[in-house]
């Protein structure tokens, strides 16, 4: 597989064909036309011909798609085929909701541990990990060979923590806070604004003339 080739706009579109693949599979069905793919997902078939040619010969005339071939092939360049050991910084309401959301750990992220840096959570356990406080963090990410940090943490500590992740050798940093975290190039980051995404809906609700209550001044 020449992954170097790949566009990074087809890269951002196979995490949704990943999920839309699975759940076929969930549904037992072995094959799928680009037509009836397109339906669903309601992108165009050319769209999906087009993204799915980028790994070569998944598709067939007359026969679609393979469903299980493509779901894995998918998996193997997004990195699922392999387990990603994770960590979560900050156990208030967004680190435990994560932490609950036993989904990833299916995915292949596998929750080593959660950190915080207020005692009164030390030793509190979540889903059975116990919070534990950041003096432990450097040599935790060592031993238990942990590539992603979660942080969901008040932004006005986010840097700080960010600068002590890096040098204990981590690999990739998801995001909460509402900060851009200036790390070396080599380590990933990938951030996450829950609000953007409440903010497209409520402009697509106003150019959809639907009533709105006004704001108190
Ligand atoms: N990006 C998003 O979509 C999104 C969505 C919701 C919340 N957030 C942000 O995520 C953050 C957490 O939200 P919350 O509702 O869980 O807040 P919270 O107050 O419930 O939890 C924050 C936790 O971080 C801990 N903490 C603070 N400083 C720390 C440090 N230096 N090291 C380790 N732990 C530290 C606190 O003790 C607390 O347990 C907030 O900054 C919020 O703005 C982002």
């Amino acid at each position: 597989m020449r992954e170097r080739e790949i566009s990074q706009a087809v890269i951002t579109r196979l995490p949704r064909y990943y999920r839309y693949l699975g759940e076929l599979l969930e549904d037992d069905i072995e094959r799928i036309s680009s037509n009836e793919l397109s339906k669903r997902m309601q992108v165009t078939a050319s769209q999906i011909r087009q993204d799915l040619n980028n790994f070569g010969g998944f598709g067939q005339q007359g026969y679609g798609y393979n469903v299980k071939y493509l779901y894995t092939e998918i998996g193997k360049i997004l990195g699922l085929d392999v387990n990603h050991n994770y960590i979560i910084i900050g156990a208030g309401n967004l680190g435990q909701a994560l932490a609950n959301y036993t989904t990833f750990e299916r995915r292949g992220f596998i929750l080593r541990g959660i950190f915080d840096n207020n005692p009164v959570m030390e030793d509190v356990t979540i889903r059975g990990i116990p919070v534990r406080m950041m003096d432990e963090l450097k040599d935790f990410i060592a031993k238990n060979n942990v590539e992603i940090a979660v942080l969901t943490i008040p932004k006005e500590h986010a840097t700080d923590v960010a600068s002590h992740l890096v040098e204990a050798g981590i690999k990739a940093i998801w995001n909460f806070a509402h900060t851009d975290l200036a790390v070396p190039e080599s380590v990933m980051v990938e951030n996450v604004h829950l609000s953007e995404s409440l903010m497209k809906l409520s402009y697509r609700l106003k150019q959809n003339g639907e009533h709105a209550y006004q704001k108190d001044n």
